[in-house]
């Protein structure tokens, strides 16, 4: 029988290494009827350091099994390895909402993708903090809200934008200019992707171009991160860079800029909801 999403899983792992790792996650996978499709692995040191895997199985019946699989997984080698693991079906579509200010670019790059099924996932809303982009979100039949943010309103605002963004499983700021709260964070530990216009560490913070231009940089870049508390210092997911030279005003970094954005959310996005992605020490690790 042909497999589809329906009966393929991952499983993401992260240990401590030590022998007979695969030869458990293989065994136990063999043991409940399922087929390894891809299996991929890496660890920090040749023995000692830490272990991660990204395994994607195919099983009859998985939707029928899932949560017997998941109790035993966790019942017999994830505790044996003291693993810390999730088991996520293809077939469940992550949901998405995005947040977005005024600049459009990496929110329409998302909406795009997604309407051409180019992004595995299912974008429930958008939340803005200005009017601007409502008629370009609504056009993709994607819900529109805005949620005006002030330094007295920024606990009220942020609470409504968690009570809206409830029920989806990850947040994406497509050029969101709001720097989030310590507490808004932590209740989206690691489920915030934030898209920062600059090859980080460079120029963190506000206007990254016009940094760069001042510093006559001769690369320009951008990187996709999950969110923490602190400004633009969250585990990197992707970064890409293009070359400028000293004939580039503020504005031509801005537009060559853009594109890096839009590309580099896109991959990052993409691999989140393929599961592809583990965050150990504040650095990812990215089984694309
Ligand atoms: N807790 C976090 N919140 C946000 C992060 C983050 O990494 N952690 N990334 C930013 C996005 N960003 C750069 O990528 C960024 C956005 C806003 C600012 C900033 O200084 N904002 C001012 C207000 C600006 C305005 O009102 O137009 C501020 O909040 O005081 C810097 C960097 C998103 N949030």
């Amino acid at each position: 029988m042909p497999m589809t999403a329906a009966h393929t899983a991952r499983l993401l792992i992260t240990c401590a290494d030590r022998p007979g790792i695969v030869q458990a996650v293989s065994s136990f996978l063999y043991h409940h009827g399922a087929n390894i499709i891809s299996l991929d692995q890496y660890a920090t040191e040749e023995q000692g350091g830490t272990y991660f895997m990204r395994v994607e199985f195919a099983l009859d019946r998985l939707q029928e099994v899932r949560d017997v699989l998941t109790r035993s997984f966790g019942d017999t080698v994830a505790a044996q390895y003291q693993m810390s693991w999730q088991l996520t079906l293809v077939g469940d579509i992550k949901k998405v909402g995005i947040l977005v200010s005024k600049y459009d670019h990496a929110l329409l790059e998302l909406l795009w993708r997604w309407s051409r099924g180019l992004l595995p996932c299912e974008i429930t809303q958008v939340v803005s903090n200005h009017e601007d982009l409502r008629d370009a979100v609504e056009r993709f039949g994607v819900p529109y809200h805005v949620v005006k943010v002030t330094k007295e309103n920024k606990v009220e605002a942020e609470a409504e934008i968690h009570e809206l963004m409830a029920g989806n499983d990850v947040l994406v700021l497509a050029r969101y200019m709001q720097i989030l709260s310590s507490e808004f964070v932590e209740k989206w530990s690691y489920r915030v992707i934030n898209i920062h216009h600059s090859f980080l560490p460079a120029f963190v913070g506000a206007d990254p171009y016009r940094q760069a231009y001042e510093k006559g940089v001769k690369l320009i870049g951008a990187t996709a991160h999950y969110v923490t508390a602190d400004l633009d210092q969250g585990p990197i997911i992707e970064q890409a860079v293009e070359r400028v030279s000293h004939r580039y005003t503020v504005e031509d970094l801005r537009e060559l800029g853009e594109d890096v954005e839009r590309n580099v959310l896109t991959r990052a996005v993409r691999w989140h909801l393929e599961d592809r992605v583990i965050v150990h020490d504040n650095k990812t690790i990215v089984f694309d």
